[in-house]
């Protein structure tokens, strides 16, 4: 059994009196494909966030390589090694595809700002060495012929690629996709499938990712959570998921459940 890399204790996270997500239990191993699913307004973007330090949970703990992960900013738990893209992709639009990676890179460049401003020795040498990497990493995802194109002029599908990119750029071990095939064809997300393999097998990397297309889900996923008004009613391989009667209700309502038992 691998060891466990993220693991959630008893997390709760409430607005007010609405309990976004209510006390949710699991881990995952190093080196999972690992899906979140469940309806609309289920808790699932919530629990990213939580992990990533954009809320605090309400209460429960979040260990990270066993380290407790609960007061720490998201920068600081982006250099941890937990990167994230985002339901509505989020680039710098404006510039282009290889500055993008530059920038996703900065949080492990040795270089500081004042060395950067001032121009001063080891600035070159280090930018040169940063877009070697940059580019490296541009063509491992066959975006280098798309280096200098500005991130807006890009196909959905390759913006998309773009964005596990920038993850992947920050050196992270865990990354969290939000919803990564949103947008796409059946082809796209075909491609994605691969893509997001290729990552996990060739590049150790463990994938956490929400989805509502459940081919990709179904697919991909060595486990699956599902999350229904915030709690986890099910966790599991993904043919026990398939066939789980609570996972079938929540999706389908009770009664299409108890015609189809
Ligand atoms: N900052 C916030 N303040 C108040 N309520 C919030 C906040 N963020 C999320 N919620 C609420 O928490 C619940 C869970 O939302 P969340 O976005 O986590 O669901 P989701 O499963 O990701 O949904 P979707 O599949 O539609 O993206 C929803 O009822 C949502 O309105």
């Amino acid at each position: 059994m691998s060891e466990v890399i993220l693991e959630l204790k008893n997390v709760c996270m409430y607005f007010g009196g609405l309990k976004a997500v209510d006390d949710v239990s699991f881990d995952i191993k190093k080196g999972e494909i690992m899906s979140l699913i469940g309806p609309n307004g289920a808790g699932k973007t919530t629990i990213f966030n939580v992990i990533t330090g954009v809320y605090v949970p309400t209460s429960g703990e979040i260990w990270f390589k066993k380290v407790l992960l609960n007061k720490y900013k998201p920068h600081q738990i982006t250099k941890m090694g937990i990167a994230r893209t985002f339901q509505n992709i989020r680039l710098f639009k404006q510039l282009t595809v290889l500055e993008n990676i530059i920038l996703a890179m900065h949080c492990r460049r040795k270089i500081g700002v004042i060395q950067s401003v001032l121009r001063l020795p080891g600035y070159h040498s280090e930018l040169k060495k940063v877009t070697k990497r940059a580019e490296e990493l541009l063509d491992y995802m066959g975006l280098l012929g798309k280096k200098d194109e500005k991130a807006e002029n890009l196909p959905y599908g390759e913006q998309r690629k773009l964005e596990i990119t920038r993850a992947l750029a920050t050196g992270a071990d865990l990354l969290l996709l939000d919803e990564p095939a949103a947008g796409m064809n059946p082809q796209e997300t075909t491609n994605l499938m691969e893509l997001i393999e290729k990552i996990r097998n060739e590049l150790q990397k463990t994938i956490f990712l929400i989805e509502h297309d459940m081919k990709l889900v179904m697919g991909i996923s060595d486990r699956i959570v599902v999350l229904d008004y915030g709690k986890k009613i099910a966790e599991g391989l993904p043919h026990e998921i398939r066939n789980n009667k609570k996972v079938i209700e929540a999706y389908l309502g009770k009664e299409v459940a108890n015609a189809t038992a």
